[in-house]
């Protein structure tokens, strides 16, 4: 037998727009025939979109999701290949998630997901339910307006597999694929060479790893090729599902699509050798097992995917060959942060109609590294648009409000920043001139239109209001003022700021003679969001954070990274600045900074934060664990005063996290979003119970932090 041409696809689906998701789903078909390929593989639920959630519950998606896959079936486009469609299904009154395998106008089988994902982002438990019959099938009644294209009226539902005459296929969703007894296990001891998987998978920091390993296990042992589709691009959420399409055979992958890109469609090929597999299932220990697998039922088609010929594949394939020495491609976490939300933010923009965004820009990091992320996203625009992609420089044009026809390209990040980024240093009597100069000179670098203003006789105006309505005037700490009048004060500047913001986001594109509204970006990170060191509704409070799924550790490194790569000295600057909000006097004696005023550095912060996380840790067990990780350093009861004060704010301002603005989902948890962390907001924030068992388990440990310190000396 000949060559196999296989494709796997990413695509930008958004989640309801069954007019754009119909269009890109053939658009990849066309592509994937073009290319010669009989086998197409499209991501998971790609008709409705992945991230429709509880629409998934309305009759009208599953309604659509059929229309669609009619014109489909029905287009001559989809004619002469194997298309694996994904699209929610009702069989007997149950709502299952499924792949549809269609093949010149038929429908060889529905093939419902098996395992499914309901941990962190994923809810599906919710909308659907598992097939619970590992390798039986039944028959499904086709709507009417299928039965009128297939001419079937029934068809094959459950876990099957397809045979052809020159191989067998086997489907796989998704998580599937990361359950320890996995389908493609009795599949391919069955027969299966080839398996296809359809995800819906979102990107966090540093996943792509446990991706790729996970498919080159798949075929390692078991021999076979396994075509990886994923859906790319911000569907509607918090989530940004990062594409990377895959093709492996034996345990390598052979091919690999971008995983962070503005394209709407892609397509990956590969030219595959089906006798491979078999060559490498030829072992043994597998024969034994192989032989006493349990059977799956075949659904049989007489055609081929492959020409049943040796034939030197055509000039134009040749390149596709699967490579032997083909390397994956990896992002540090610095240009995952660099891309991922920059493409987000473009979905976002241009999905949304509105004119550009519009930054609070303060000088310190967090608003730094938005900005920066704002300017990878236009750096992104302009190579799209120089390589002549239509549909950016489409988008481009209509929120710049420039005609359809207009010969306007976005070939240069920085003037393209010019039109659809501002940004504002919202200036007062306590604001530095090295914040106000740093803000500056980053809006220079990057090209924002930059706003400098000071608000001094807004702040005025309600301080005056508030002692003429109650006829006292608070003070500030330095100035005599008790605690509370000096945090009241440092607030209302804060909270300012958002007014001010939404007001210049609605008005400035009307200052330019332009029409339309901008989206206000906010900057709170993830660790200040958990340690709540932000005032309620002040910019942290947002349209959207592209950073607030981020730490400050790693925001630090994607600076630093951002110093060469987007060869930005001035980026050195915000590094070595101390952190301070500015929003109270400074004295000789009085320096206000961040780290002082929590009582905790932001590296240690950040330590909390992933133990809170990450590692699921209440009071008691993140002690323990900070007790063997910093107690060379620490005694057993500086840690422990450390462990309560963290606990305290973060329960105290737990209240503040029902508020933040949605945020880029970056790691395996988003503090913003309240159906996924689900914790109350009105807590004993003094934990008498559990700090009274770490300050008798802290006093009677042994403190090793001073030994350490010693012996350091001595050596
Ligand atoms: N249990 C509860 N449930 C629901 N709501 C509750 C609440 N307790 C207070 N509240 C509400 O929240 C308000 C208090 O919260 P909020 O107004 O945020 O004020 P608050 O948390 O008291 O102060 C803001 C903190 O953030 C710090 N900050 C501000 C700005 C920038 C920076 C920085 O450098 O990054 C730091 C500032 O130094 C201060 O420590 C109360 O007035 C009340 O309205
Ligand atoms: N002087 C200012 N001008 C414009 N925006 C400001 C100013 N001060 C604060 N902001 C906005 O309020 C947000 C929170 O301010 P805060 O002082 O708490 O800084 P932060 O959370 O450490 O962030 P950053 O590192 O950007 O200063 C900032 O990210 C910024 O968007
Ligand atoms: N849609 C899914 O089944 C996704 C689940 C899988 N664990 C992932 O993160 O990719």
């Amino acid at each position: 037998m000949g060559h196999l041409i296989t494709v796997a696809t990413s695509l930008n689906q958004w989640a309801l727009d069954f007019q754009g998701n119909f269009e890109r789903i053939l658009a990849s078909i066309v592509i994937a025939k073009n290319r010669g390929a009989r086998l197409r593989v499209g991501p998971e639920l790609e008709i409705p979109g992945y991230g429709c959630l509880d629409h998934f519950l309305e009759g009208d998606t599953v309604l659509h999701s059929w229309e669609v896959l009619a014109k489909l079936l029905s287009s001559e486009e989809a004619v002469s290949i194997v298309c694996d469609i994904g699209m929610p299904v009702v069989h007997k009154n149950v709502i299952y998630n499924c792949r549809i395998i269609i093949h010149d106008r038929k429908i060889l089988l529905i093939r419902p997901k098996m395992w499914l994902a309901n941990d962190g982002n994923y809810r599906e438990m919710r909308y659907f339910t598992p097939w619970m019959k590992p390798r039986q099938w039944e028959d499904h009644y086709l709507p009417r307006i299928i039965q009128a294209v297939t001419k079937q009226v029934k068809v094959p539902f459950g876990d099957a597999v397809i045979s052809t005459s020159d191989t067998c296929i086997g489907v796989e969703l998704c998580e599937e694929l990361f359950t320890p007894a996995s389908p493609h296990i009795l599949m391919g001891l069955d027969g299966v060479e080839i398996f296809t998987n359809s995800s819906g998978s979102h990107h966090e920091l540093r996943k792509l790893y446990t991706r790729v390993e996970l498919i080159k296990e798949a075929t390692l042992k078991l021999g076979g090729v396994y075509l990886y589709a994923n859906q790319q691009g911000c569907d509607g959420d918090r989530l940004y599902y990062d594409g990377c399409a895959m093709i492996a055979v034996n345990g390598r992958i052979v091919a690999q699509g971008s995983q962070f890109s503005l394209n709407d469609v892609e397509v990956v090929s590969a030219t595959i050798d089906i006798e491979d597999v078999r060559a490498h299932r030829s072992k043994a220990s597998r024969s034994m097992q192989a032989a006493g697998a349990e059977r799956y039922h075949r659904i049989e088609t007489s055609f081929a995917l492959s020409s049943g010929k040796f034939e030197i594949p055509g000039d134009d394939t040749l390149a596709l060959v699967e490579r032997k020495d083909f390397e994956v491609r990896y992002h540090r976490p610095e240009e995952e942060i660099a891309l991922g939300p920059a493409c987000w933010l473009w979905d976002y923009l241009r999905r949304s109609r509105t004119q550009g965004y519009f930054l609070p820009l303060s000088g310190g990091i967090d608003s730094c590294a938005t900005a920066v992320i704002v300017h990878s996203m236009c750096r992104l625009v302009a190579e799209a648009s120089n390589r002549g992609d239509k549909s950016v420089i489409a988008d481009a044009r209509r929120m710049t409000g420039e005609p359809e026809d207009s010969s306007y390209i976005p070939s240069d990040p920085v003037e393209f920043a010019g039109r659809i980024f501002h940004s504002c240093y919202m200036g007062t009597e306590n604001s530095s001139l090295e914040t106000r100069q740093r803000a500056k000179d980053l809006a220079q670098a990057i090209g924002s239109y930059h706003v400098d203003l000071n608000m001094d006789t807004v702040v005025s105006a309600v301080r005056n209001l508030f002692a003429i309505v109650t006829g006292n005037r608070p003070q500030f700490r330095v100035q005599g003022g008790s605690g509370a009048e000096n945090l009241a004060l440092q607030n209302i500047q804060a909270r300012l700021r958002m007014v001010i913001s939404y007001m210049f986001a609605q008005l400035l594109p009307w200052v330019r003679g332009k029409n339309g509204g901008l989206l206000v970006l906010g900057s709170a990170n993830v660790d200040e969001s958990l340690r709540g060191y932000l005032t309620k509704y002040d910019c942290s409070s947002a349209d959207i954070n592209p950073i607030g799924g981020i730490s400050k550790t790693d925001l630090k490194k994607f600076i630093a990274y951002g110093v060469n790569a987007f060869n930005m000295p001035i980026l050195e600057s915000f590094l070595n600045a101390v952190p301070t909000a500015e929003l109270e006097p400074i004295t000789e004696t009085y320096v206000q900074s961040d780290e002082a005023d929590m009582g905790m550095t932001y590296d240690e912060l950040s330590v909390f934060g992933r133990l809170r996380k990450v590692e699921k840790c209440g009071p008691y067990s993140m002690f323990t664990k900070l007790v063997l990780e910093w107690g060379s350093v620490l005694s057993p009861v500086q840690i422990a005063e450390k462990v309560k004060l963290f606990f305290f704010e973060h329960a105290r301002n737990r209240h503040k996290m029902t508020t933040l603005t949605p945020a880029y989902h970056a790691e395996s948890y988003s503090p913003d979003d309240n159906r996924f962390d689900l914790r109350p907001f009105l807590y004993p924030s003094r934990f008498p119970w559990q700090f009274r068992k770490i300050d008798e388990v802290a006093a009677a440990l042994p403190d090793r932090s001073q030994k350490t310190v010693d012996r350091k000396k001595t050596e």
